[in-house]
């Protein structure tokens, strides 16, 4: 059975209802997905488009419903082309936020092994983060908490070494052949360095260079926290889902990274990367 509704003259089902709330999610959802970026504005343009059909199409204005109809009909295959970067990442996150984006969650339900924990002693990270600041080299590090991120880890050097202080701090050294790049650690390990890692392609504040767009993009493409040194001032940064957390204190970094291993949600805790500006305006503000 099937409820009916009686708004104005229109007949509207539960199921026409709940239609019209998953599609409103969805375009809020794709609207998150690229709000900030150059996108949002081929979306709006496409958007405005497909209403403007609908209308015409309504009226029963036939030439133009005919010439829209054409556009309408290759923009699908348009709009693949124009948003493959946001596809992809509207694709992570649906496998991210997934049960199976946890491959210690496959290997409990296809192996029946026991899930192995992520946390694991910090300590060498943030005293190569204290060196690294103090010392003005710059750094990017990726931890991951649920996946060995291979295809990034590929695009370096693999290493698969226990991560120690002077591990990272040879890494990182400016003459170091592996220092370019991103290093990736996974479960106590140093996977990979001189990873390549993407770029965020959102509008971020003139402040941030490429190092931290890459933290924040990375951030964006996987479930990892970014850890930055910045060469330039020696400010330690945090990235997670595509938000940030600047200028942290040494036991900020250790507390956040705790947290994010053993599996408690800190996205909250991080600030827009859009907001960022207003922040540090708000903050000026009050100096003067
Ligand atoms: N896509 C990328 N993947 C990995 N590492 C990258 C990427 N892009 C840049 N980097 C790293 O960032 C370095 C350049 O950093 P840049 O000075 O532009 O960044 P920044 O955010 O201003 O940081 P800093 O405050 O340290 O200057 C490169 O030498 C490289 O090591």
């Amino acid at each position: 059975m099937i409820l009916l509704f009686k708004i104005g003259f229109l007949d509207v089902s539960i199921v026409n209802l709940i239609d019209i709330a998953l599609v409103s999610v969805l375009i809020y959802q794709v609207y998150k997905l690229m709000r900030g970026s150059v996108a949002i504005k081929i979306f709006l343009g496409f958007l405005s488009i497909y209403l403007m059909y609908l209308v015409v199409n309504a009226a029963k204005m036939e030439l133009l419903t005919i010439i829209l109809g054409q556009f309408m009909g290759v923009g699908v295959l348009a709009a693949i082309i124009l948003f493959q970067q946001e596809i992809r990442k509207f694709l992570l996150i649906v496998g991210k936020s997934s049960i199976f984006s946890n491959e210690n969650v496959l290997q409990e339900l296809f192996f029946w092994r026991k899930r192995e924990s992520s946390a694991f002693n910090v300590t060498p990270i943030i005293e190569a983060c204290k060196s690294l600041s103090g010392s003005s080299t710059g750094a990017l590090i990726v931890l991951s908490s649920n996946s060995e991120l291979k295809f990034y880890a590929e695009s370096g050097d693999l290493i698969d070494a226990i991560v120690s202080k002077r591990l990272l701090i040879s890494i990182f050294n400016k003459y170091s052949p592996l220092h370019d790049g991103g290093v990736i650690i996974y479960n106590g390990r140093v996977k990979a360095a001189r990873c390549i890692l993407p770029v965020t392609e959102r509008d971020v504040p003139a402040q941030f260079g490429l190092r931290h767009r890459a933290a924040i993009g990375m951030s964006e493409a996987t479930d990892s926290l970014v850890l930055v040194v910045s060469e330039e001032t020696g400010q330690v940064s945090l990235a997670k889902s595509g938000k940030i957390l600047h200028n942290l204190s040494f036991q900020e970094v250790r507390e956040m990274i705790n947290a994010y291993l053993t599996g408690e949600s800190i996205e909250e805790r991080f600030v827009e990367v859009v907001a960022f500006e207003k922040v540090k305006e708000k903050k000026k503000i009050t100096e003067l």
